[in-house]
């Protein structure tokens, strides 16, 4: 087993990138109201999410795919979005992540004080602080190794000794949060079983100390213990992190939930409990 420690980043052999496909580099402009912010942990209060009638029609097109969208998530839970196929679950993912831009409203962070009243304007949720984790997000592995996965488009040279160590100090917690510290970082990504495989691409997002996470169907195409794992670790991320999450497995990530919506045909959203009567999950 292979060491992962500071000393493992500064010897990185990382090939820079000019992008990596999730990767999102463009902020946000269309919100006046809204500044640059993260959804943080505060000494007083919490932050949420809220996503603000928001609409969304793509470009050249004469319907809109969403239609005034509102939800808030408050930080460090667990949100599921659940509807039929086609509906426009995916679409809000990919506007959360800034992917596109809505057409209409906005999209912040609110901080509140421990009484529930709002502290400062709302803040912009920049692409920046938005990880996102694509269905089947193993397809699109692209490294030979773990780490590499891990650390694609990382400057190689000309980094000081404390962003170097900051680097590696980021690695070591995306590795152990995940889960992958029991396996060579030399293992090649698409040897991993499936679990293991969700938890490096879960550790690619991570990595970046996104403060909302953003999951598609996040246990697609597994097997049953696959799954399992993967909700097992999923609880724990809950613990530090603020995820909202697309998925068809309601009964599987029932115990996480705290608060989901049902997204009708034609982009419409409801705040709604998870039907008792869960059956296949198929909504
Ligand atoms: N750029 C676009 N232009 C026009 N229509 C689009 C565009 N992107 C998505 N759509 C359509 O918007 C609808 C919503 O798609 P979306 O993928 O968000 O649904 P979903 O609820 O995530 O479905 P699934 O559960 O199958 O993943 C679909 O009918 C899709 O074909």
């Amino acid at each position: 087993m292979q060491a992962v420690g500071p000393a493992a980043a500064f010897s990185l052999a990382v090939t820079p990138s000019p992008a990596r496909r999730w990767t999102v580099d463009s902020g946000r402009g269309f919100s006046r109201s809204c500044r640059s912010g993260r959804i943080s942990v505060s000494a007083v209060g919490y932050s949420q999410l809220e996503v603000r009638r928001v609409s969304y029609r793509p470009p050249g097109t004469e319907q809109n795919l969403l239609n005034e969208i509102s939800l808030s998530l408050r930080e460090k839970s667990f949100g599921l979005l659940f509807g039929r196929s086609g509906s426009g679950k995916t679409t809000l993912l990919q506007l959360l992540a800034g992917l596109s831009e809505p057409t209409r409203g906005t999209i912040c962070v609110q901080k509140y004080n421990d009484s529930g009243n709002p502290m400062g304007p709302p803040e912009l949720l920049t692409a920046q602080r938005v990880g996102i984790v694509f269905q089947f997000p193993e397809r699109y592995f692209l490294a030979d190794t773990v780490l590499e996965e891990i650390t694609f488009g990382w400057p190689r040279q000309n980094t000081n000794f404390l962003f170097r160590e900051k680097l590696a100090l980021k690695l070591q917690n995306a590795i152990n949060s995940v889960g992958l510290n029991g396996i060579s970082l030399e293992e090649d990504p698409q040897s991993l079983s499936g679990g293991f495989k969700r938890r490096l691409a879960l550790a690619i997002q991570l990595v970046q100390t996104p403060d909302l996470l953003l999951l598609d169907e996040p246990l697609a195409g597994l097997d049953w213990k696959a799954r399992a794992d993967v909700v097992n670790l999923l609880k724990d991320l809950k613990k530090d992190h603020t995820i909202l999450a697309v998925s068809h497995d309601l009964r599987e990530l029932y115990p996480l939930v705290d608060r989901s919506w049902r997204m009708e045909m034609g982009g419409v959203l409801m705040e709604e409990a998870l039907p008792l009567q869960i059956m296949d999950g198929r909504n």
